[in-house]
């Protein structure tokens, strides 16, 4: 199976870096300039700075020509790619496509899964999420993700992985989006803890707390508990809340000092804190950090009234 990765951002630049392990592979970026710019540089300067892209990937500005693999990598940001596929849905229409993208689609409610579904219904859709920072992929440091699909995929497993990144695979695409789109909220809330200087103690409270809420929503709208303490959900959760390579923490740590932010840098946790939050509303379950985390980016609220709120809700059981 020929593998083409769309979208030329760091995650979808990491992949094919890694896949080109194992055969050709094509990486298509939007921007003619910027296919030009990779290819006579051999690097993605851009968005990956420092890793050099290895001969047996192709880099091409030519969506016909990419989408010829039978199975395409998805690497946008969530909120672009509902446009992305309706835009393209005949050429996608009946391929394998796999979304590396975190979050829910905040004009739908939606995962990844239900907008390729929705827009290509003869395609086969599939996740890979899990703790993975692109900077370590592309260095080949060992990795393990998640690979989701409804059906059982052992072939696509197997062709997706290589010898530093290791894929483990579930049906839970639920329990697998939900876990990948929650974690960058609570990642925010952790930088937000930190950058305000409330403490290491504090950041594994927020985390734990925010565990219990994604597992609530995740669970409520159909996973598996297990996939949520696996690598998309708690293993992930640990990599961002923790990590200054995290965008989505660096912007949380920014809003908890008042320090500015480039609004140029893609962190998904933003709006899919809305998005969670809407949902979590629809379904009746209490997200008080994700409410929290949506009200502080849409400048509702200020970062000391919020930990106010959060340490004044009423005192329960565990
Ligand atoms: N960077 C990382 O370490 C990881 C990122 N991810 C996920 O991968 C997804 C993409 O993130 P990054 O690659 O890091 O973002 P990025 O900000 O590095 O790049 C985004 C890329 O998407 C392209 N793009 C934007 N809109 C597009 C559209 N409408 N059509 C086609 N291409 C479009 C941009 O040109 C850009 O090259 C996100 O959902 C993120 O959560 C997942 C794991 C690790
Ligand atoms: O998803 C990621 C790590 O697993 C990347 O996190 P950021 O998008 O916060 O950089």
């Amino acid at each position: 199976m020929k593998v083409a990765v769309l979208g030329a951002g760091a995650f979808g630049t990491a992949l094919a870096i890694s896949l080109s392990q194992t055969g050709p592979v094509a990486l298509w970026a939007r921007e003619a300039s910027h296919a030009a710019e990779m290819a006579a540089r051999r690097e993605n300067a851009r968005r990956l700075p420092g890793a050099p892209l290895p001969e047996a990937l192709n880099i091409s500005a030519d969506l016909a020509r990419a989408s010829a693999a039978e199975v395409l990598l998805l690497a946008m940001p969530m909120q672009q790619m509902g446009g992305f596929l309706a835009a393209h849905s005949t050429r996608l229409d009946g391929k394998i496509l796999v979304s590396c993208s975190k979050g829910i689609d905040l004009a739908t409610g939606q995962g990844p899964i239900a907008l390729i579904e929705a827009a290509c219904p003869g395609a086969r859709a599939a996740v890979l999420t899990g703790p993975s920072f692109a900077a370590d992929i592309a260095r080949g440091l060992p990795t393990a993700l998640t690979l989701a699909t409804r059906a059982d995929a052992p072939d696509l497993q197997a062709r997706l992985s290589t010898p530093t990144l290791r894929l483990y695979r579930t049906t839970d695409t639920v329990g697998a989006e939900l876990g990948g789109a929650l974690k960058n909220v609570i990642a925010i809330a952790a930088g937000v803890v930190i950058g305000a200087k409330l403490g290491d103690s504090a950041r594994a409270a927020l985390m734990t707390r925010g565990f219990a809420e994604m597992s609530r929503l995740a669970l409520k709208l159909g996973a598996r508990p297990e996939t949520l303490a696996g690598l998309s959900g708690f293993g992930d959760l640990v990599l961002t809340c923790t990590s200054a390579q995290s965008r989505n923490f660096r912007f949380g740590q920014a809003l908890g000092s008042g320090a500015a932010f480039d609004a140029a840098i893609t962190v998904e946790g933003a709006a899919t804190a809305r998005a969670a939050m809407e949902l979590g509303l629809r379904h009746g379950i209490e997200m008080p950090i994700t409410a929290m985390i949506a009200a502080l980016v849409g400048r509702e609220l200020s970062v000391s009234d919020a930990v106010s709120a959060l340490l004044s809700r009423p005192l329960k059981e565990e």
